[in-house]
This record gives structure tokens, sequence and C-alpha cells, in this order.
């Protein structure tokens, strides 16, 4: 099973459309804990994603108990994107099906969502600074995780 981006309840269109064209462009799977702030009519969502939208499947859960009922029968590792992360990212070792989750642009995630997740990761940055776009962190850090279980796209079939 390859890696997942989970989205929690995304705020800004244009982020959550250009995380899930990632997903599309290196084959990672892509889920979105409700309610985002936005449709996915939303003219900013879907020029950001463009017609990679069309390229993925998007697993939706209603809530975030939904969203761990579904993962605790699937049996894999919630990995949380966070600033108030325990570890950096490439000190993580990660498996090829784990569950990476971004949390809301506005707000991050709820205690309860620290307290849910296997392993809290951040990336590194300049004392002073609050945080990374979470488009850019999601990116740093899916590449990592590819990085380190060879789940990058065959570079033969990219070209
Ligand atoms: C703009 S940040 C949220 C900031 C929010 N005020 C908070 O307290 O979490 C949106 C999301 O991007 C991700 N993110 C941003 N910078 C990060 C970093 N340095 N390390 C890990 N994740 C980061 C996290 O998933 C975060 O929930």
């Amino acid at each position: 099973m390859p890696l997942t981006l989970a989205l929690f309840q995304p705020d800004i269109p244009q982020n959550a459309g250009t995380m899930l064209r990632l997903c599309a462009c290196l084959g990672v799977k892509a889920a979105i804990v409700e309610p985002a702030a936005f449709p996915v009519s939303d003219r900013a969502f879907r020029r950001a994603g463009m017609d990679y939208l069309d390229r993925l499947a998007i697993d939706r859960h209603v809530s975030f108990p939904a969203f761990e009922a579904w993962r605790a029968a699937s049996g894999q590792r919630l990995v949380l994107l966070t600033t108030k992360g325990a570890v950096p990212h490439t000190g993580h070792v990660f498996r090829p099906d784990d569950i990476l989750m971004v949390g809301r642009e506005s707000a991050g995630v709820p205690d309860a969502v620290h307290a849910a997740a296997d392993a809290r990761v951040f990336v590194p940055m300049r004392p002073g600074l609050r945080s990374l776009n979470v488009a850019v962190a999601a990116a740093m850090v899916l590449g990592e995780a590819l990085r380190q279980t060879d789940g990058f796209p065959s570079p033969a079939e990219s070209s």
C-alpha cells in the first residue's frame, strides 16, 4: 500500500488543490477529513489542482472519529506534521503505508488529533519563525518518506 497524505479540515482551497496535485503526481493516496472550508467545486481549488484532480481517488471522511474508525480497520500509522512535533522529519523512520496528516492553515489540529497520532514530526526552522506553508511542509515530509521507502515513481516511467 502506498503512503497517504491526509488533509485535516483544509481551509485554503489553493493549498488543498496544490497538495492533491502533488499526490496525483507522486502516486500518493489522498484523504480529506471533513469539514473542509470550501466545496470541491471551488474555483481556486480546481485551478490549483487542475486536471490532476481527475487522476486521483480521494478518500473523504465525514469527521475525525470516522477517519479513526477507518484507520483502526486498516492498521496504518498516523504521522502528524506539526510545528509542535517531537522528532525532525529526517529522524523519523517511515513505513511505506504511513498516513501523513497536515493540519489547518488557521489552527493546526486539535489536541485529540495530537493524542491519536503514532508519531509527530516537524520540519526544523530558524528560531522565531512560526510555520511553513502547509503544502510546502507536506512536500518536504512526503519527499523524505518516499525517499526512505523507495516510493518515488520509477525514473524510467517519468520521462
Ligand atoms: C500554517 S500551519 C498551522 C499553524 C497553526 N497556527 C498551528 O498552531 O499549528 C499548517 C500546517 O502546516 C504544517 N506545518 C507547517 N510548518 C510545519 C513544520 N515546520 N513542521 C511540520 N509541519 C508543519 C502542519 O501540518 C500545520 O498544521
